[in-house]
Order: structure tokens, then sequence, then C-alpha cells
């Protein structure tokens, strides 16, 4: 049985429950379970705080876990990411009130408040700067008002905490994050049971990104009209019953559909369809 570490609270556990949910995988029913078997797919799931997964995966206990990129680095656990999942993305950046700095060089002598130690401590390090760091569990934006700290290290996503607390980024951010899957560094690549998972949650990432294009074009214009929608490996062409014509099936990606379809049109393709993709295995 696949042992598998998900978020139990916080921005990542409804997305990740979502993404297994479509991938086929049971889920639990409320939130006080703290763990579930689902015996059809021989997987049990562990739910867990976020920032513990990477600790619990780099035991080997749990085979496998979904947490933040930003988490795994900050944990400075034994684990490795495998698969980035396309959700809970941010970035992670120095903020203050304006004018206090202009690049992690000015931070030497400062305090700088973070739910992120470890990350905030080795940038520090990277770049030679000596700083404090005080750790704070969250709510991060109003350590400055308080006078806690000059300056803060936090995730910043839309930027709306930070204007509301008057402050400003400054400096190149420090990480981009996102939800990942993680294991044991190290651990068996090929086990399986693994593979099938993180062919699923593939599976889920590409129904969402892709759509399945279907059209009529000349014979003439199938060369265009394929450059347009190379597909994946390559895109299928049938006969029409018209001599003449065929018919072009072909994955693209869902942002670039309608500009395609224009471009479609525009070399003379006709009834031009996109349908969703529901679930796929490449
Ligand atoms: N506003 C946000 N947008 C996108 N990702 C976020 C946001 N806030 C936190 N994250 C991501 O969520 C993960 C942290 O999850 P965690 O549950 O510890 O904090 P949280 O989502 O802020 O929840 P809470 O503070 O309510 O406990 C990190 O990977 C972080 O990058
Ligand atoms: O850029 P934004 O869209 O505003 O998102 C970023 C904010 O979201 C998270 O806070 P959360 O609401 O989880 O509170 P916390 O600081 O207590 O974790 C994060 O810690 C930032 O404060
Ligand atoms: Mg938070």
């Amino acid at each position: 049985m696949l042992r598998i570490a998900v978020p139990n609270k916080g921005s990542l556990s409804g997305p990740a429950a979502e993404m297994l949910h479509e991938a086929g995988y049971q889920q639990r029913r409320e939130s006080k379970e703290l763990r579930i078997v689902d015996p059809e797919n021989e997987v049990e799931f562990f739910y867990l705080r976020p920032r513990d997964i990477a600790i619990y995966v780099s035991s080997g206990r749990l085979d496998i876990g979904i947490t933040g990129r930003d988490l795994l680095i900050d944990s400075g656990a034994n684990a490795e990411e495998i698969l980035p999942l396309g959700f809970a993305r941010s970035t992670f950046r120095y903020a203050a009130k304006p004018g206090t700095a202009d690049g992690v060089a000015d931070l030497a002598g400062r305090t700088v408040a973070t739910s992120y130690e470890g990350i905030v401590a080795k940038h520090l390090a990277d770049h030679g700067v000596d700083a404090s760091v005080v750790h704070l569990d969250g709510a991060v934006e109003t350590a400055i008002e308080l006078g806690v700290a000059e300056v803060i290290a936090d995730v910043v996503e839309t930027g709306t905490s930070l204007r509301n607390a008057g402050l400003e980024v400054f400096g190149e951010p420090i990480m981009k994050s996102e939800a990942i899957v993680i294991r044991r560094t190290g651990a068996d690549a090929e086990e399986p049971k693994v593979q099938q998972f993180l062919r699923r949650l593939q599976g889920v990432l590409v129904a969402r990104t892709y759509v399945m294009m279907d059209y009529d074009c000349r014979v003439e214009q199938l060369e265009k009209a394929v450059a347009l929608t190379p597909g994946l490996e390559s895109p299928t062409i049938s006969p029409l019953h018209n001599e003449g014509w065929v018919a072009v099936r072909a994955m693209v990606p869902a942002k670039d559909a309608q500009r395609i379809m224009d471009d479609l049109y525009s070399i003379g393709a006709r009834a031009i369809l996109t349908t969703a993709i529901h679930a796929c295995r490449l």
C-alpha cells in the first residue's frame, strides 16, 4: 500500500484534495479525519500539517507527500521534488516600509521577521549578509508596525497583504514556489506504485491545461494547419468523404485555443471544435 502525506490545512489542502479526487482517489469526507485508506487504489492518505510533510517523507515512513516547494526547502529535510503541481503558486520576498532597503545587501545589522527561517538564513548566508532573523508563526506583515522587525520575508501572491500593511517588496525574489510532490532523496524512482500515482496526477495536469481540437481542412492547407496544431506526438489525420478534404485531431494548450481557432479559420479550416479532456495517460 502506497502511503501518501496530504496537507490538512491552509492554501495547499483544498486544491490538493481536489486534484487527488480528479485523479480517481478517495478523499476524506470531513476535515477531522487524520487518515483514510483507499483499498481499491491500494493507497493510504495521511492528513498532516503542510510544514511537517517533508519531515515525515524524509523519515521514510511515508512514501510520498504533497507540500509547497518553499516548505520543503525551509525544512532542510532529506526529501526531493519529483513533480510540480501548478497550484498554490507564490513568490517568497523581502518587504519593508518604502525607502527602508533596496536589496539584500542593505539588511546587514537589521532584523528580519519570517515564518521561513531556513530559507531566509540560507539566503542571507549565500549573500554574505549578517542580519538577525526572528521567527513568527504568521501575520508577519504586522511585525514591522509593532516594531519587532524592520524587514519581513514572506509569501506573496497578489500583494494585497503587503499593500494593506503599507509595505513594499524590494530586491530580487528569494524563490518561486508552488505545490509539489516529494519523496525521500534517492528513493527508488522506478517503484511502480509511485510511478502510477505520478502518471495519474500528470493526467490531471494535462487534462487541466490542454483541450482536444478537431477540424476539417483542404489537403493543400494541411502542412500549414499541422504547424498550428502539432499535437503532443503528431496529429491524427483522417480522410473525409469529400475528396480533397481531411479531418485533423490534435491536443492544443487551452490558453492558446482561441488564437489557434482564428488562425485555422483564416487558412480555410472549417468545423473547428474544441472539447475538454477529462482524464488522460500520456
Ligand atoms: N496566499 C497564498 N497564495 C498561494 N500560496 C500560498 C499563499 N499563502 C501560503 N501559500 C503557500 O502555502 C504553503 C504554506 O501552507 P501553510 O498551510 O503553512 O500556510 P497557509 O496556506 O498560509 O495557511 P495558514 O496560514 O492559514 O495556516 C506554502 O507553500 C505557501 O507558499
Ligand atoms: O499576496 P497575498 O495574496 O496577500 O498573499 C500572501 C499572504 O497569504 C498568506 O497569508 P495567510 O492569509 O495564510 O496568513 P498568515 O500570514 O497568518 O499565514 C501569506 O503568509 C501572505 O501573508
Ligand atoms: Mg499563512
